[in-house]
């Protein structure tokens, strides 16, 4: 294997680190993977594993794209592939924060946030505001040039991947995503975590899991012993196990516990200019159709400043209580929530109010959000994918069925967002040019103008050409796929 000098370097930097006498090649990766975080990049480095079928069905899904009249090759929609694979890897180098207006102010925010980072003895991150979006707040990670303690502990902690990504962006260790901690760890020892890379870790491993299968995230300091977590005190099962102080992706962990429920959220840009695209407006009457957990409805509310009506449909028994307690902790007081399905939340009747629930008249509706179920490829970082071809087929359907209501529920003149957290070409572009096809009433409008209008045009890119979709259509639409934000898809229409 040949290194490059900047990986030796960060060898002799690391050469204490008690695994790389164990296994090099396991402490390469690592490095690398600090690496990747760092962005130090390379083609050879891609650490998200997805299902050997599953990456052949999106190499065909990328030979949709055609940006010169002609398809790309199989090589180069590979290429371009890789180069998203490789981005889904890396963790984004940014916190991302949005203030519920309804109750508070960005600038108590910011105060909140820089008291938080206080408590680091380390220089303060750059914190971003944004004049034309108020409730927007970007924290950056430290820059290479800070200094943290990397350094392998003689105790680990292993966790699952996702606890693993989680903490990559900045969350402390909850005792759920704890899978192996050995006996006699005391509250306050210090110790490094891993992530199981392989899913082959059992829940209350006692010894040093296979090295190979695991990936270092960062140290911390034990909250919760093995005994708590895994015996019969079930009661802490719930809370932080391992507070995390040092991580590879050099992202602080603050959260939005800085301030009481509903106060602050932690949630993705393109989330939050989803909401700012749709443009809700004060006393209009909107649906969201997909709303659970609440983060786009309980935004739609504030920007309305809670004056109008919003419907919030959840398919899902159980996901509709954490629907309707985000309602409440963000005063959204507007929201109407209802369990149905939304494939079917359109009647015969003529004029049924809108208060009677679902299913509603056609064209009862001045906006509606379709931030549908997706294959949610877009989340950052991924280490490791299981998702089937099956699985990763079964969306397009569904979203055909969700946009066809979401088309019959809008009124004439009115606007319809469909946005998707996934990068494939069939549940984005390809929907579009379906819907374009199938709806022609519908009139694509330029989300990037919107975004410009915002100045927040430097965080996306525009959609690509496929079949079915001209350039100049495919301009209109926006993906975020290249900058440091989560893989997020918006197309804005306007009804005829
Ligand atoms: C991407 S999530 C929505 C996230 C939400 N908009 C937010 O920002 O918090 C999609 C949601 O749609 C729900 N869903 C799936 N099929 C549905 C259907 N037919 N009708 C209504 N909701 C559905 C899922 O259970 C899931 O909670």
């Amino acid at each position: 294997m040949i290194l490059t000098s900047k990986v030796c370097e960060r060898i002799t930097h690391f050469s204490k680190c008690k695994y790389i006498c164990e296994d090099f090649l396991t402490a390469v990766e690592n490095f690398e993977y600090i690496y990747l975080t760092m962005e130090v990049i390379t083609p050879k480095h891609r650490l998200l594993k997805f299902k050997k079928e599953v990456l052949d069905e999106l190499k065909i899904d990328f030979k949709k794209i055609k940006p010169f009249d002609q398809h790309l090759s199989e090589a180069e929609s590979e290429e371009k592939l890789n180069k998203i694979i490789l981005w889904l890897s890396n963790t984004p180098k940014n916190i991302v924060y949005r203030v519920n207006t309804i109750l508070n102010r960005q600038q108590v925010v910011h105060h909140r946030i820089v008291e938080a980072l206080k408590k680091y003895t380390r220089p303060i991150p750059i914190i971003s505001t944004f004049p034309c979006v108020e409730e927007l707040i970007i924290v950056n990670g430290w820059d290479k040039s800070v200094e943290l303690n990397l350094e392998r502990q003689q105790y680990e902690v292993i966790v699952d991947a996702a606890c693993g990504a989680a903490v990559l962006r900045g969350a402390h260790i909850y005792a759920p995503g704890v899978l192996g901690m050995p006996r006699g760890l005391k509250v306050g020892d210090i110790v490094s975590v891993y992530a199981d890379l392989e899913q082959a870790c059992k829940k209350g491993l006692v010894t040093e899991y296979d090295k190979k299968n695991k990936l270092f995230v960062g140290n911390g300091i034990v909250q919760l012993t093995r005994e708590q977590i895994f015996g019969h005190e079930t009661e802490h099962t719930s809370g932080i196990a391992v507070t995390m102080t040092d991580i590879i992706s050099h992202i602080p962990q603050i959260n939005d516990n800085i301030l009481p429920k509903g106060y602050v959220l932690l949630q993705n840009l393109p989330s939050i200019l989803c909401s700012r695209v749709l443009d809700p407006q004060p006393g209009e009457t909107v649906l969201d159709m997909c709303a659970a957990p609440g983060n786009k409805t309980t935004h739609i509310a504030a920007l309305m400043e809670n004056k109008g009506v919003v419907v919030a449909i959840e398919k899902i028994k159980n996901k509709l209580e954490r629907l309707n307690s985000n309602i409440e902790n963000f005063s959204a007081t507007i929201v109407k929530a209802y369990c149905f399905d939304s494939t079917k939340a359109v009647c015969d009747a003529e004029e049924k109010s809108i208060f009677d629930g679902p299913p509603y008249s056609k064209e009862s509706f001045d906006r509606v959000l379709l931030d549908g179920p997706c294959s949610a490829l877009g989340q950052r970082p991924q280490i490791r994918n299981p998702i089937s071809v099956s699985q990763l087929r079964s969306y397009v359907p569904l979203q055909r069925k969700l946009f066809t209501s979401a088309v019959q529920l809008l009124r004439p003149g009115g606007t319809l967002v469909y946005s998707t957290c996934t990068i494939t070409i069939a549940e984005n572009e390809g929907i579009i040019a379906w819907a374009l096809k199938t709806f022609p009433n519908l009139e694509l409008r330029s989300v990037r103008e919107k975004l410009m209008s915002m100045k927040m045009e430097k965080f996306a890119t525009v959609g690509y050409t496929i079949d079915g979709l001209t350039t100049e259509q495919s301009d209109k639409l926006c993906r975020f796929d290249e900058n440091d934000t989560v893989g997020f898809f918006i197309a804005c229409f306007i009804k005829r």
